[in-house]
Parts: structure tokens; sequence; C-alpha cells
């Protein structure tokens, strides 16, 4: 997946500007200086922490909006459910529900004694195709318990910022984020989302990319290719970002974030990505931006009020 080139000139406050064979694709390594502001927790996949990413005023106006709105149980998408449909769907076609067939058609001959060879056609696919359909209502229920259970892996609330005129800090993060990654457009990013977690709420682990992206979401610009948080306040007990396969953590700090790849620069599905969100000791907020393949058709992309802001700075 290559990015369309940058819209606007490349401008940059604390980091030199990434030559542009390195932003062609937002997943390309980031030549980026590691230094007291930028540090690579984890080099290919890269895992930076952005020290000082947005000012502590713009944290506390992030913090207010969060906590003057309705926030609602985070939701949790059950990421690859097409490829899991279609896999047991496969799985029953080409197994069981041939062989049941196959043992009626049997029986027909060998018990009822049936020699007409078009009606004993008629019979194996009549009950291959019925067979199949309920198969097929099965494996959806099934899949809409696994969707049930995987929405008790998070119990964090949250919300994303829609509204028609930015809030303080809002468009901070995302005037950050476009500087670090020049290649990215604001409209193939989402809302900022306001995430909170009480203590002992968590975030099993989990990925952000989906392997089925190009079936499942479309209307959201496709794959996730990078993943923005936001830390907006101090947590001193627990509360990291947790890189289980990359045997690494990262420590809320107020104003500090966290961005990394979840899909590599192809747009393929990276598993080395799986990370969770540890249950806090005290409250936890977080900001976090996903930065999609495409430009987002849907509602959940960044709003018009915010773009336009983009836009005028
Ligand atoms: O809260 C965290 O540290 C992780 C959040 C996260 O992974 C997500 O919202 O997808
Ligand atoms: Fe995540």
């Amino acid at each position: 997946l290559i990015l369309p080139a940058p819209r606007r000139p490349i401008r940059t406050r604390h980091h030199a500007a990434p030559p542009l064979e390195f932003v062609k694709a937002v997943g390309a390594h980031l030549p980026l200086a590691d230094d007291a502001q930028t540090t690579y927790v984890h080099r290919d996949p890269d895992v930076l922490i952005l020290r000082n990413f947005i000012k502590k005023e713009d944290c506390d106006g992030l913090l207010a909006a969060g906590r003057a709105a309705s926030l609602e149980k985070s939701p949790v998408e059950y990421a690859g459910w097409t490829e899991d449909a279609a896999e047991l769907l496969q799985t029953w076609a080409s197994g069981p529900a041939a062989w049941i067939a196959l043992a009626a058609v049997l029986i027909s001959v060998n018990i009822f004694g049936v020699e007409d060879r078009i009606q004993l056609a008629e019979t194996g696919l009549g009950v291959y195709v019925v067979n199949l359909g309920l198969a097929a209502v099965a494996i959806f229920g099934f899949l809409d318990q696994r969707k049930e259970k995987l929405q008790a892996l998070r119990t964090s609330k949250s919300v994303a910022l829609r509204g028609s005129t930015p809030a303080q800090g809002e468009v901070a993060c995302y005037e950050r984020l476009l500087e670090l990654l020049p290649s990215i457009t604001p409209e193939s990013c989402e809302a900022l989302t306001l995430i909170k977690y009480d203590p002992g709420d968590a975030l099993a682990p989990h990925y952000d990319a989906n392997r089925a992206a190009d079936a499942e979401d479309v209307a959201r610009g496709g794959q996730t290719l990078a993943t923005l948080l936001v830390y907006l306040n101090d947590v001193d007990d627990g509360g990291r970002t947790r890189f289980n396969k990359l045997g690494i953590t990262v420590a809320p700090r107020k104003g500090d974030a966290c961005l990394f790849f979840p899909a590599d620069a192809s747009g393929q599905f990276d598993e080395r990505l799986e990370h969770e969100g540890e249950a806090p000791g005290a409250e936890k907020w977080i900001g976090r931006i996903w930065v999609h393949a495409r430009p987002i058709i849907g509602e959940t992309g960044c709003p018009p009020g915010t773009l336009e802001a983009l836009r005028n700075r």
C-alpha cells in the first residue's frame, strides 16, 4: 500500500523531515533521530515513544472534553470474521456435508431401492444444499457468540471526538502526527478517540490491524497502518501498553505518545504488533488515532471541523 504524496509542504517542529523515500509508505522505518524527544523502544517493527508529544495544557483540554462527554463501553470489532466464516463453511462443505449427501444416496439405493440416477442425483444435491444452509446458520450463530465474548476483553470506556468545533488539544495531536508521517493525509485518520480506564479496567492482547481489512474495513479506509496513543495523564501504578511478542512496555506519562505500525508498508497484517492495555491502579486516559490506508468514507473519520482547522493552519 503506497500512500499518496503529501498534500502540503512538510513542516517540522521537533524533528527533521525524513527523506521522501522513507515516507512513501507509512510503515517504512522512520529515520528519526533517536534522541531525548524520540525513543525507539523497538526497531523493525518500529515502536516509538514520543516525549512531550503534546503540551500539558492540551492534555488537560482533552481530559476536560472526555470528562464532559458521555462515555460508552469501548467497542471491540471482530476482525477477521469473514475469513473465519469462509474457512468454517469450506471445511464443512468439503467434508461432513459431502459425506452426509453421499450417505443419503447410499441409503436411497440400499434401503429404499432407488435406481433412477436422476432421482439419486437430486437426493444427493438436495441433502447437500440443505445441509450447507443449516451449517451456515449454525456458523453465523457461533460467530455472533464469539463476537460477544470478544467484547468482554475490553472494559474501558470511550468517546470519539466528532464535534463541529475541535476540542483543545485535538488539532495538536493530528498536527504532530502529520509532521511525523508526512505521507499520510488527515482524511485517512480516524476521529481522535478518548479512552478512560478506571482502576482494574483493561484491554486484553489484540491487534489493531485486520487480516481481512480489504473485506471488512472498506468504510474505515482499509487496513490500519499506524496507531498513535497519546497518554493524557500520569499513571504511576500499571496501565502500561504491553507488546508481548516484542517484550516491551510503555508506561503512560502525561503528554507522551506511543507510535507503532500494526501492518507493514504493503498493508500486510503484522502479528508481531500484538499489544494490550494493562489494568491501571488509578484512572488512566489516552487519546488514540488510527491511521488507515485510504481516506475514510464512513463516519469514523476525522470530523469536518478538525479537517478544516488542519487545512487552515
Ligand atoms: O490503552 C492502551 O495502552 C492500549 C490501547 C489500545 O491498544 C487500543 O485502543 O487499541
Ligand atoms: Fe490497540
